[in-house]
């Protein structure tokens, strides 16, 4: 659906993206992160044909950006940062507005603007200024904007930037709803958002792409092994027998526990391996009961954190 090759960007001297390559397939609901400056608004304007390339190629649908700009930007519905709403018009006048720019046929656009609208929960707004409406709802109104000509592709920047928690949830629920019928890039640098949404993320820092993956495998990717925690009723030279035959096993670090009798112990395995039932079967051996077993995650926080700084060394090296 959209296929990246070799993009750089340079503005004067400065190289804001670098030689980045990527494709995205139909149905993906891909996250785009990266800290400030890191060139996200460039690429995706570039992607969207609001800016052009200093070098490489952009497809969207087998079009070249370059070549054919208005039958690719028909596949787009593209949120800016700060949606372009117009503050004294009426959220359906805007709409209508943007049908015409859109070039919706006369005849349809009524059903197509209360279609949409319905999808993005602004019905009973749909006559009010929009400079009257809360943030939360003109950031649906921008959402609305983005949908108006069924792109099968939507942009968005930063969708949830400065809504309130309430806002943010519903307009999260929004978009992966949206996710469900259009191929959707969401920027963003919140990264809870991200790994809620999104299956698949790429990660961007000065300008380059130095992450393409899910965000199971970059949790992996990060800890190299994978982690367990246990709570058994037993003591820990029992723990240590039980488990000494598991050959998946790389370490076990033991922990107090906040209930009596019982040892937390975390368990650190090998690489892309399940050792759960092994666990459950040395421990039903030795009649040790299990009171809690759980995989320690690698939250997204901690692979953004470490891929920036492991890149930022890099260079410095
Ligand atoms: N028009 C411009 N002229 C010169 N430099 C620019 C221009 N637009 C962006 N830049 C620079 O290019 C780099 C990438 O900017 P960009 O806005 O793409 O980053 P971003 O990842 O979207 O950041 P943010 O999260 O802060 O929006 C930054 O160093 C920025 O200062």
């Amino acid at each position: 659906m959209i296929k990246v090759q070799n993009l750089t960007k340079r503005y004067g001297s400065h190289t804001a993206v670098k030689d980045i390559s990527f494709s995205i397939e139909k149905g993906e609901i891909i996250g785009f992160l990266g800290p400030n400056g890191a060139g996200k608004s460039t690429t995706m304007n570039i992607l969207t044909g609001y800016l052009s390339a200093t070098e490489g190629e952009v497809e969207i649908a087998g079009k070249k950006i370059l070549e054919d700009p208005i039958e690719c930007k028909k596949h787009i519905g593209y949120l800016p940062e700060n949606p372009p709403l117009y503050m004294t018009f009426t959220a359906r006048e805007y709409l209508d507005f943007v049908c015409d720019l859109k070039g919706i046929n006369k005849k349809y656009k009524k059903e197509h603007i209360d279609t949409i609208s319905e999808k993005v929960g602004i019905t009973h707004v749909m006559n009010r200024l929009i400079k009257n409406l809360s943030k939360g709802y003109k950031q649906r109104v921008g959402l609305a904007q983005a949908l108006i000509g069924d792109p099968d592709i939507l942009i968005l920047d930063e969708p949830t930037i400065g809504l309130d928690p309430r806002q943010i949830l519903d307009i999260r629920s929004l978009i992966k709803d949206l996710g469900k019928e259009h191929t959707v890039i969401l920027s963003s640098h919140i990264l809870p958002e991200v790994s809620m949404v999104c299956k698949r993320i790429l990660i961007i820092n000065n300008g380059t792409l130095i992450a393409d993956d899910t965000p199971e495998k970059l949790a992996s990717r990060l800890s190299g092994s994978n982690k367990l925690l246990l709570r058994l009723e037993a003591k820990k030279e029992d723990v240590e027998k039980a488990f000494s035959e598991i050959k998946e096993i790389q370490n076990l670090n033991f922990k107090e526990s906040q209930e009596e009798n019982t040892i937390d112990v975390e368990v650190i395995a090998n690489e892309n391996t399940d050792i759960r039932k092994p666990l459950f079967y040395a421990c039903a051996n030795k009649n040790i009961p299990i009171l809690t077993m759980r995989s320690l995650d690698v939250n997204l926080e901690d692979i953004f954190l470490h891929l920036i700084t492991e890149e930022n060394q890099e260079k410095e090296g």
